[in-house]
């Protein structure tokens, strides 16, 4: 069993991102944003564009892996937390060539969809600490929502100090790993199913006369005005809907279409169809 030092302040550990693109790039940008100090942290990318607007973006001290064969061992030397952002069929690769530059203690945090902590664990010395997580990109503007599983070498004090550090950005809930899959389904791919709404909204607008860019500004201003009401924790979204639901009114219309039409048996399926596929990887990499 491992514990987290407790030498450092919470915002002064030493964090390093691998493979900083869409996924880790948000949780970093929103762990900078609730007031990580940006000194502590080293990133890597494998592009020169893509380091320069990281450094711009957040002032951590970025590394060039493609450029540098020994940048991901450099940036987890001394680290205490590790998150590995890269695709899943990179994820076994990436622990070989940390393994033995990692403390440890350092915790790895990995952000991939359907790397079970097994798969992780085979490729890393006997111990180490892993967290599997499922987090999703609106982390970066403060409105995340992450699920955590904690491999049995991690401690409680280790499991609340990532819960912490990603509380800043999101909501955090700890999950058996067995309903990774699922959350990936429902939160890690569900940005994209907002976006989808947005497009499809827009589509709808022009077949109705409107201009491309208007209905395009009024089908984004719609969404993003709805999911700004249900950040309240509170919010009940069924309670929100009805208040937009005139009796007899236009709504109603749209929504009995919805229904008539089967999209909660199309969300049920497009669910599974995702959760499915994560499943389908673990086999494919296991
Ligand atoms: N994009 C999303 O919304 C979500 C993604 N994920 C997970 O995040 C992971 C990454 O996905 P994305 O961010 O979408 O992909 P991405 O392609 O944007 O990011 C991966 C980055 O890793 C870099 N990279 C690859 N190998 C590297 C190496 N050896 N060293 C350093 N950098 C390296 C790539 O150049 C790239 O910038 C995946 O495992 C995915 O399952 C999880 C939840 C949501
Ligand atoms: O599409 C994917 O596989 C990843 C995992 C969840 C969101 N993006």
């Amino acid at each position: 069993m491992t514990s987290a030092p407790d030498s450092a302040a919470p915002t002064e550990r030493k964090l390093a991102f691998l493979g900083t693109g869409s996924m880790n790039g948000a949780v970093l940008r929103g762990i900078i944003a609730s007031g990580h100090n940006p000194q502590a942290v080293n990133a890597t990318v494998r592009s020169d564009a893509r380091a320069e607007a990281l450094r711009a973006d957040t002032g951590v001290n970025v590394l060039i892996a493609s450029e540098n064969p020994e940048a991901n061992k450099q940036a987890v030397s001394g680290a205490d937390i590790v998150f590995l952002g890269v695709k899943p069929v990179g994820i076994q690769a990436l622990c070989d060539e940390i393994r033995d530059s990692l403390s440890p203690q350092a915790v790895v945090v990995s952000v991939a969809a359907a790397i079970t902590i097994d798969m992780m664990a085979s490729h890393l010395n006997p111990g180490q600490p892993i967290v599997r997580s499922m987090p999703n990109t609106p982390l970066m503007v403060g409105a995340g929502a992450v699920g955590l599983s904690a491999g049995d070498t991690v401690t409680a004090e280790a499991l609340a100090e990532v819960v912490q550090l990603l509380s800043g950005s999101g909501i955090v809930h700890v999950v058996p790993e067995s309903q990774q899959n699922a959350v990936s389904a429902i939160s890690g791919s569900g940005p994209a199913y907002a976006f989808y709404l947005v497009e499809a909204m827009a589509k709808a607008g022009v077949e109705l006369g409107l201009d491309p860019a208007l209905a395009m500004d009024l089908a984004r201003a719609t969404v993003s005005g709805a999911g700004k009401m249900l950040a309240d924790p509170q919010a009940d979204p069924a309670a929100m809907r009805r208040a937009v639901t005139s009796p007899n009114g236009t709504t109603e219309r749209a929504i009995a279409t919805f229904d008539a039409e089967g999209l909660p048996q199309i969300m049920v399926h497009a669910t599974a169809a995702a959760a499915a596929r994560a499943a389908q990887i673990s086999n494919e990499l296991a």
